[in-house]
């Protein structure tokens, strides 16, 4: 914790998103992920603004919280339906594995930002250190978004897997819904072999809209931790 009252996971995600923000260039239709690192980004641009910079730069929110903060912040922002091809996009993930596959959904947004992610030329995740995994599946659960219609027999064919599910709670209780009224189950596989084949199983059945595993889609990786913020492009 810094006198300032960040904390050390807090100021990496700040820094990475601060270097991350330094890959947008004028006149770019950039993606807006969804999470407190993409936040930073969000804030970033916005000060950048108020100097005067990056002033023909819109947005594509990926949830409606980050829409919120980034009409509150002034920050212009279009949509997919707009702009189909996005140049850049900035987000975060939970977790990051060596050939940077990711879980995301964290935040519950990760229908909407892997359809932002498909429709960007360059993907860039954005992380502070304590994401990194050696296999994912690890640190967290993979958050499935499934219609409330039959969520059970969804829940079922998932624990089929072997993984522990969780229906994800929102406010008093009742079930948290994402942005297009979904549920969340996170599921919780332990370390995943192969996540490929994984992802290929959970997409063929019906009933279950999307799910966090984020694979071919990371162009790019900016990670801070205690050594320093770190860029990693293809090489
Ligand atoms: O996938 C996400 C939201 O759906 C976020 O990118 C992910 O949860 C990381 O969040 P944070 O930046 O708050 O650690």
């Amino acid at each position: 914790m810094s006198a300032s009252g960040e904390s050390d996971v807090a100021r990496f995600k700040r820094l990475a998103a601060e270097r991350a923000v330094e890959s947008i260039q004028p006149g770019m239709v950039v993606g807006l992920g969804s999470g407190s690192t993409s936040a930073f980004v969000v804030r970033r641009l916005a000060a950048l603004r108020a100097e005067g910079k990056l002033l023909d730069v819109v947005g594509v929110p990926t949830s409606v919280g980050t829409e919120e903060l980034a009409r509150s912040l002034g920050v212009p922002l279009t949509t997919l339906e707009e702009q189909p091809v996005l140049d850049l996009t900035l987000d975060g993930a939970d977790e990051v594995d060596p050939q940077l596959r990711l879980i995301k959904g964290g935040g519950g947004a990760l229908l909407r930002e892997k359809i932002v992610a498909q429709a960007s030329r360059r993907v860039l995740i954005v992380v502070d250190a304590g994401k990194l995994s050696p296999r994912l599946g690890t640190h967290w659960p993979v958050p499935v978004e499934v219609l409330p219609f039959g969520w059970r027999s969804q829940a079922l064919f998932l624990e089929g897997f072997g993984a522990r599910i969780t229906r994800r709670e929102g406010r008093e209780g009742a079930p948290y819904r994402t942005d297009q009224g979904n549920f969340i189950l996170d599921c919780a596989f332990g370390p995943i072999e192969h996540p490929e084949e994984l992802a290929a199983r959970l997409e063929a059945r019906a009933g279950i809209v999307e799910h966090g595993l984020f694979i071919g889609l990371t162009s790019e990786l900016v990670v801070a931790g205690p050594g320093g913020v770190e860029h990693r492009r293809p090489a």
